[in-house]
């Protein structure tokens, strides 16, 4: 279920009709090549009777044509319609730039190419030119550099606007889904063996594991990970493309901004995310920020639940010890972590295996693509019913058909913000997929998905913050520690030993705590994905029995409503045992909270001894003075 403050919004269907290649003169029979897809306004396209059924191929391809013909002239209606000779600039600033705003804003957004094979889809999302200036309106890059080079620009505009009160880092993945394998198109091992990418689902979120993410810092960054997963990802010549897409792939950015909702701006030095090259202030969090650039990682769910807020322990002075602060922390506010995702999808093109001429390993590559597009187009239709939409009833979608609907489950009906942009070539050879592309895409348009801002306090939940919260607390210890109980940077007469002794003992407990708080979630995680699915089983097994089958369901049910019931116990068990646990914590903070005060006052006292001393000193020195001046005196007379 989407949180309440989720908004619902339509996917948004652009069309782009390609102008006729050099490519379509030399495989298209010539009386098929005229142009019967016209655009009649910004927003409708029509596609011209094709009178003549064509029965031959010709052009040397012994292929039928694609069409069966349609008498009539059919329009349809869409948010946009691009024309042939619409520039890669102007597809941009319609499409991608206005959702480059929600990205952002911290939505999480799709872009996805649809269409034939040799629609346009790689020429639309990626384009060519690829060395040159994307903020160039007349060259031919695509959507994908040309969002990563203005994202760069917003984000750096947005750092100077604001501050150290907002902080951001972005990481860029590249996978594709090649025989319904999904493979990390940037993992580089030097073998040259390609990575699976495992999917999983946690809460009805999807989850991408085991994907290489990797940091990047400029556009120049993006593009060089884009050549990189480019060149790695299956292309072949078919009859029908030089170049020809053979898998289904996606590019996406993961945007993490720290923001800082105090009323008065927050120290420097707790600012998680130093805007260059300056090492990671002692408040800096989470880890991710700095992770190592080639580490693999899980991705960020999609819409966290809410978590138990960590803000009480930052207000109260939380973690920090005082004493090694060095400055006070007084902007009365939290860090706020907003993560969104923007997927850039390309898909292989649907074609039909007789025209693309595929025998053998093309023709099995041909028969994956196709089976993952057509579980696409039933994911779109079920989720396009217009009966659907009236009724609002919770239909079964078949995400689990295909790994390509699997991976697109949160963008299509989920939480995020898309775009479908549905490409198609003007020919009337081409007229029958045309349709197809044009009624699935217009279909698409009654999806509803539910966008929820990605933002979290930084908590208890947040097992990367703890990480580094305990790991920079352990530093400062060390720190006290060396400088002989003083604090860092204080200079105190010692005095502090069994205060920080104790303090210490907090921490490892404390990191004894949060290790079994990790171990405990994952458990919790794993059971209620086995749940979700037991009950999703059930469900379809249920609904199938209006159909026949009763037995056989009745059967089913008997098996595995006591499982079912068993894990809703455990997983009872498990959340009351994660609070106990999350409590542990809490008190644990609090002590370790204690020792640090009491740490800080022995520490202040220390200091305020060394003051007297040196005063003591001081008087001392003075009264030697003054007896030296009266023996002179006395000697004089
Ligand atoms: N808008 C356009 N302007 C100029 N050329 C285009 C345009 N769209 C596509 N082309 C050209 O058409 C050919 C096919 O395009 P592209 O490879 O992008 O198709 P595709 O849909 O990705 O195909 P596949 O599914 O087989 O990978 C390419 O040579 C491309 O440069």
């Amino acid at each position: 279920m989407a949180p309440p403050s989720a908004t619902t919004t339509s996917i948004q269907v652009a069309v782009r009709i390609r102008p006729t290649t050099t490519q379509d003169a030399a495989s298209i029979p010539p009386r098929f090549q005229r142009a019967v897809v016209h655009p009649i306004s910004d927003t409708t396209v029509a596609v011209d009777p094709v009178s003549a059924q064509p029965t031959s191929a010709g052009a040397g391809t012994g292929a039928s044509p694609s069409s069966t013909g349609s008498q009539k002239k059919q329009t349809f209606i869409f948010d946009q319609v691009h024309p042939p000779d619409s520039t890669q600039h102007a597809l941009f600033t319609s499409t991608a730039e206005p959702l480059l705003n929600h990205f952002l804003e911290g939505f999480n957004c799709t872009i996805l190419a649809y269409g034939q094979t040799s629609s346009g889809k790689t020429f639309t999302m990626t384009g060519i030119d690829l060395d040159a200036d994307p903020s160039d309106p007349h060259n031919g890059m695509g959507i994908i550099p040309r969002a990563v080079s203005t994202l760069f620009k917003r984000a750096r505009a947005l750092k100077e606007e604001r501050g150290n009160t907002w902080n951001y880092s972005i990481k860029g993945s590249f996978i594709e889904i090649y025989n319904e394998d999904l493979l990390d198109l940037l993992a580089d091992d030097g073998t040259g063996a390609r990575r699976e990418v495992q999917i999983r689902e946690d809460k009805g979120h999807i989850i991408w594991t085991g994907l290489r993410e990797v940091n990047v810092k400029n556009a120049t960054e993006v593009m060089g990970l884009i050549r990189q997963g480019a060149s790695m990802r299956r292309t072949n010549e078919t009859d029908m493309n030089a170049q020809s897409s053979r898998s289904h792939a996606i590019f996406s950015l993961t945007l993490t901004q720290k923001k800082f909702t105090g009323s008065s701006p927050p120290p420097r030095s707790s600012s998680p995310l130093p805007p260059s090259g300056r090492s990671p202030s002692r408040l800096a969090r989470p880890g991710s920020m700095y992770a190592p650039s080639n580490s693999r990682v899980s991705s960020p769910t999609f819409g966290r639940p809410g978590t138990p807020s960590f803000s009480t322990a930052m207000d109260r002075g939380g973690l920090r010890p005082p004493s090694s602060l060095g400055q006070q922390d007084d902007g009365g506010g939290e860090w706020v972590t907003i993560t969104s995702k923007f997927h850039f999808v390309d898909l292989a093109g649907s074609e039909r295996l007789k025209r693309t001429a595929a025998a053998g390993e093309r023709a099995k590559e041909g028969i994956s693509i196709n089976s993952g597009l057509l579980a696409l187009g039933n994911v779109i239709s079920a989720l396009g019913d217009p009966a659907r939409a009236k009724t609002n009833t919770a239909t079964h979608i078949p995400y689990r058909d295909s790994k390509l609907t699997r991976l697109l489950q949160d963008s299509l009906g989920g939480n995020a913000h898309t775009l479908m942009i549905a490409c198609v070539s003007p020919a009337e050879w081409n007229a029958g997929e045309t349709v197809n592309t044009l009624k699935y895409a217009n279909r698409a348009r009654n999806i509803k998905n539910r966008v929820t801002l990605n933002e979290k306090e930084e908590g208890w939940d947040d097992v990367e913050w703890l990480q580094t919260t305990v790991a920079r607390l352990r530093k400062e210890l060390k720190t006290i520690k060396e400088n002989g109980g003083k604090g860092a940077g204080a200079s105190t007469a010692g005095g502090a030993e069994p205060v920080e002794g104790a303090s210490k003992k907090v921490l490892d407990q404390m990191v004894q705590l949060q290790s079994n708080y990790e171990d405990l979630r994952a458990k919790f995680t794993d059971r209620t994905e086995e749940l979700t699915r037991l009950r999703r089983e059930l469900a379809e097994k249920q609904g199938q029995s209006t159909s026949g089958g009763m037995n056989a369901t009745a059967r089913y049910e008997e098996i595995v409503g006591p499982v079912i019931e068993e894990y809703e116990k455990t997983i009872n068990a498990m959340e009351a045992e994660l609070s106990l646990n999350r409590a542990a914590l809490r008190h644990t903070n609090d002590l370790y909270e204690e020792k640090e005060a009491e740490l800080a006052e022995v520490t202040e006292k220390s200091q305020q001894t060394e003051l007297y001393v040196d005063e003591l000193k001081l008087r001392v020195s003075k009264l030697t003075e003054r007896e030296a001046s009266t023996e002179v005196c006395f000697c004089l007379f």
